[in-house]
């Protein structure tokens, strides 16, 4: 048995990238050899083992048949005669279809190398397409390199519009969908992922509520990018800049605007109440992905109130006590600079505002210390029981927001 390191940790040392996970194939083995050299089976489908001192995931040299449509429809062929080349030729993306032995020798025969120095992301075979999964990683792969100059090459991507046309898509569970998703909007770009979605023709099917966006004007004075899609990529990217890897907050940028897609055509480029009109398209993709719940519940905060956090220092002192109230603020602090991160994100995901203040943020960040500075503790303090607490707690923050107000 030989082993090689393959994928990720070889790409990403390549590119002169910190090693994350490190894959192993293991090449002239059967799993009974695995186990009987100490490694732990992983899953029952997969002929992937554990290291028993390491832990790194070693996985038998495979070739991958399709049975039926979808994610599930593999079935594994491995055995001690399946090469290395074998295995590397069922991989995604020449990038990741390198392996490296002990003395740091390149096993290379898709011209990984080359392609990782003229930056391109491009499938290994056309056995890429039997496995819809691949186009969400190929836009997860986009999110995290086109910063480093990546592009998709043309074969790929019409080989993904393609598997898209043929109802590959369809059959991709919710579950899987979120992950990479999630793992997207992790990524320093995730407007790539987003846009590469929309060029397959896969966010359609995915997200048509976020490609319901592309195509929708706004009103230039204050969105001089004018079209809607634009402008929450814009919003994606400035979200991932301001907390970079932050999920919760890629999420809420990705979706605040949705009710953009909903307003009437006679009321272009405006969109008065688009917050509201946004909620039930926000949720409607929240069940199909089962989305976790505190991811919900951010997105539906953020759609609701980005407008009333841009113009939060025309309100008045009860009313920033109920916006936070409403976001459950006092009882999840960790919301709020959040919600203003998000608000700011979306001010700056703005053609040519994007290295502009936010003053809001910082306002609302400093009016929720001073409310959430009064506690139930002092009115009990003060001799109260029952409802008397909330109302005098409601009295007390109001009056801290107002004075926090006036400080400067
Ligand atoms: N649907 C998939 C999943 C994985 N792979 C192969 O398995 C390797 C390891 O997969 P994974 O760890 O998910 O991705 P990495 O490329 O290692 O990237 P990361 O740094 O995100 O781990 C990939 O490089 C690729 O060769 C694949 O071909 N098709
Ligand atoms: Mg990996």
């Amino acid at each position: 048995m030989k082993a090689y390191r393959v994928g990720g940790a070889v790409r990403d040392r390549l590119l002169g990238l910190p090693g994350g996970d490190r894959d192993w194939v293991v090449v002239g083995s059967t799993p009974e050899e695995m186990v009987r050299a100490g490694f732990l089976p992983v899953g029952k489908d997969f002929p992937v083992f554990l290291h028993p001192a390491t832990k790194e995931e070693h996985a038998l040299a495979r070739t991958e048949r399709k049975t039926a449509p979808g994610y599930r429809g593999f079935t594994f062929h491995a055995d001690a005669s399946v090469t290395l080349e074998d295995d590397l030729a069922r991989r995604d993306f020449t990038i990741n279809a390198i392996a490296e032995d002990d003395e740091g020798v390149l096993t290379d025969p898709f011209g990984g190398r080359a392609d990782i120095e003229a930056r391109v992301l491009r499938h290994v075979s056309p056995a890429f397409a039997e496995d819809p999964v691949r186009i969400l990683r190929a836009a997860r792969f986009l999110a995290r390199f086109a910063p480093l100059g990546f592009t998709v090459a043309p074969e790929t991507l019409a080989l993904m519009r393609g598997m898209v046309a043929a109802g590959e898509v369809d059959h991709l569970v919710p579950e899987r969908v979120w992950q990479e998703l999630k793992k997207a909007l992790e990524m320093p770009r995730p407007s790539a992922a987003i846009a590469l979605l929309r060029e397959c023709g896969a966010l359609a099917k995915l997200l048509p509520e976020v490609d319901a966006l592309y195509g929708v004007p706004q009103r230039p004075e204050y969105h001089p990018e004018v079209d809607t899609g634009v402008h929450v990529q814009m919003v994606l990217d400035m979200a991932a800049r301001l907390a970079p890897g932050d999920a919760l907050l890629g999420f809420c940028a990705l979706t605040h605007d949705l009710g953009k897609a909903l307003t009437p055509k006679a009321e272009l480029p405006k969109h008065i109440g688009h917050e509201h009109s946004g909620v039930r398209p926000l949720r409607a993709v929240c069940a199909r992905y089962k989305v976790p719940a505190e991811f919900a519940a951010m997105a539906e905060i953020v759609c609701r109130e980005h407008l009333n956090v841009h113009r939060l220092a025309e309100l008045r002192p009860e009313t920033v006590h109920d916006l936070i109230a409403r976001c459950d603020g006092f009882r999840k602090p960790e919301r709020i600079p959040l919600l203003a991160l998000a608000c700011e994100a979306d001010k700056r995901g703005r053609l040519g505002r994007e290295e502009e203040p936010y003053p809001p943020g910082a306002l609302l960040l400093r009016l929720h210390v001073a409310a959430q500075a009064i506690s139930a503790g002092h009115a009990v303090a003060n001799g109260l029981q029952g409802p008397a607490v909330g109302e005098w707690l409601r009295k007390a923050r109001i009056a801290a927001i107002e004075s926090e107000k006036h400080r400067d």
